[in-house]
């Protein structure tokens, strides 16, 4: 296996959740849009030589000024996937080591990008980062009737980015169809083990409205105890 690691970044997505007009991946956060913080994170890990962002069709050319010449912007697609899938097709022929990266998780910190390739480097075909739940999680029926609560202590949330050896994720992608709401799941249903490491708190998703006044506040705290040192 090549050692040599890529990222894609899905930045294609219109943001339904969020509202507000503009795609999600580029409305500022402190004046930055989050898919140039999220860029900037992978591009600072010692690791990554390659990123490769899906943009929203008709904003490739925009997205690519704001980026800048050193990263490779493609059409993403209708759903995540496909977003995935196009700029996977992109990435140089000598990349072994794959990191897909949300556009939505803009303050997610490099320790946490450097971890995750650390593991796939080391031996693992896929890695993700997981929290603990800390509500307590039901599985209801189509009438919104619990069936079932699974027990908390063995359920983690995901974030991103999700490391992956590229033969496997390219393998993986062939059942793209299938009914998963992360890369992890694809490779997941391949039979290849998936291993966790601890998430960060900081690179929670920005979804809805109440996540973009949580990511404003967590970065004017930072840039206020910048200024204070
Ligand atoms: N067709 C799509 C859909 C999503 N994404 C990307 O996948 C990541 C995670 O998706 P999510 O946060 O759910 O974004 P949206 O799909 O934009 O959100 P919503 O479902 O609210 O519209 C985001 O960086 C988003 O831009 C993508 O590249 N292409
Ligand atoms: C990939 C992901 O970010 C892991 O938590 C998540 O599953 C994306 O799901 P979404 O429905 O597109 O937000």
């Amino acid at each position: 296996m090549s050692t040599r690691v890529g990222a894609v970044v899905p930045a294609a997505g219109r943001g339904e959740r969020l509202g507000g007009g503009t795609p999600k991946a580029l409305r500022p956060l402190a004046g930055r849009p989050m898919l140039l913080r999220a860029v900037e994170t992978l591009l600072a890990s010692a690791h990554v030589t390659q990123v490769v962002v899906a943009a929203p069709p008709t904003l490739v050319d925009v997205v690519g000024q704001i980026l800048g010449p050193g990263v490779c912007v493609v059409p993403g697609g209708g759903e995540r996937v496909d977003s995935v899938r196009t700029a996977l097709d992109a990435l140089d022929d000598d990349i072994g080591v794959v990191l897909v990266h949300d556009a939505a998780r803009p303050l997610t910190p490099a320790t946490l990008v450097d971890a995750v390739a650390t593991a796939v480097l080391a031996g693992h075909p896929a890695v993700i980062p997981v929290l603990p739940v800390t509500d307590t999680v039901k599985e209801i029926d189509a009438d919104g009737r619990v069936v079932r609560t699974p027990r908390r202590d063995m359920l983690r949330a995901v974030q991103t980015p999700q490391g992956f050896r590229r033969d496997i994720l390219r393998t993986a992608y062939a059942n793209r169809d299938l009914p998963v709401t992360d890369d992890a799941g694809l490779v997941e249903a391949l039979g290849v083990p998936v291993t966790t490491i601890p998430g960060a708190e900081e690179a929670f998703k920005v979804t809805r409205p109440v996540d973009l006044v949580l990511a404003e506040a967590l970065l004017a705290d930072s840039l206020a105890r910048d200024g204070q040192r």
